[in-house]
């Protein structure tokens, strides 16, 4: 048995463990000892956890595995809270860069612990048009549908039934249902993969949903508003004919509790 230091993070409820494995010494492999601690029941609980790991071309790298055990895509929740937590290690003090599984992401962190996060640019032939949806890749995929009475939405069952969907096979997708709240704003709520549940906040889906508004024409803004179901983000960005850039995510990330956990 080795006992190991975790920390918890929350980006606008979406929750992390938080590991510092720059000593390397975490089993990253191990799919049933990563499900297990972010199990609510018998392990940390989270709807992910985050390795912290040295990077030689960056201040750092992020390494994310999904509730089920599995290494996945970006997470941009996970983003903020992993910068949040290099500021807290000291790795660096107002801005940095850092290595993800999309490539480098440059951030800052402010006074009150705000995190803006540049995401990855969209090329706009890459976003796919249907009648009810949208489906593009912010770091993650996501299909992308407007709905109305997003409040009482069955989420999880009509989000589960896209993202096990023929169209999504074999590696499924994260599922985004929007309502328009005004020019600038929306609310959402997201189904995701990796987790087979809604979670409280999705940030790669958060950019995917301000993306397609601003594409769809639903808004002419740059800077959108969105509200999930744990608190608000901001998605800024500039862009040309061919693509999305400087795509920013930008809200709180905060360190909830520090612990030690026995592991085999
Ligand atoms: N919560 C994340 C997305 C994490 C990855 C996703 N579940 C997937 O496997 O595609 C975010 O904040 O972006």
């Amino acid at each position: 048995m080795k006992n190991v230091t975790f920390f918890k993070y929350q980006g606008t409820g979406n929750d992390f463990v938080m590991i510092d494995n720059r000593t390397e010494f975490f089993p990253k492999r191990n799919v049933e000892l990563i499900e297990k601690l972010c199990n609510r029941r018998f392990g940390i609980g989270g709807d992910g956890l985050i390795l912290l790991e040295n990077d030689p071309t960056a201040d750092f790298k992020m390494v994310y595995y999904n509730a089920d055990g599995n290494e996945s895509t970006m997470c941009g929740n996970g983003g903020r809270c992993i910068v949040s937590f290099a500021h807290f290690l000291e790795i660096f003090s107002k801005d940095t860069t850092f290595n993800a599984i999309d490539g480098l992401h440059h951030a800052t962190i402010n006074e009150e612990g705000i995190v803006a996060l540049q995401m990855i640019d969209v090329a706009k032939d890459t976003i796919k048009k249907d009648t009810d949806f949208t489906f593009l890749f912010t770091g993650s995929p996501h299909h992308v549908a407007m709905v109305s009475d997003i409040t009482n939405y069955n989420v999880f069952e009509k989000g589960k039934n896209i993202r096990y969907s023929d169209e999504y096979k074999p590696s499924g997708t994260n599922v985004n249902f929007v309502e328009q709240l005004s020019n600038d704003s929306f609310k959402i709520r997201t189904y995701e993969r990796g987790v087979e549940n809604e979670t409280l906040s999705c940030g790669t889906g958060a950019t995917a949903v301000a993306i397609t508004m601003n594409n769809l024409g639903k808004t002419v803004a740059n800077k959108i508003s969105i509200q999930v179901e744990g608190g608000d983000v901001q998605v800024s960005f500039d862009q040309n004919e061919e693509k999305y850039y400087n795509v920013m995510l930008t809200g709180a990330a905060k360190q909830v509790f520090k612990g030690e956990i026995s592991i085999e």
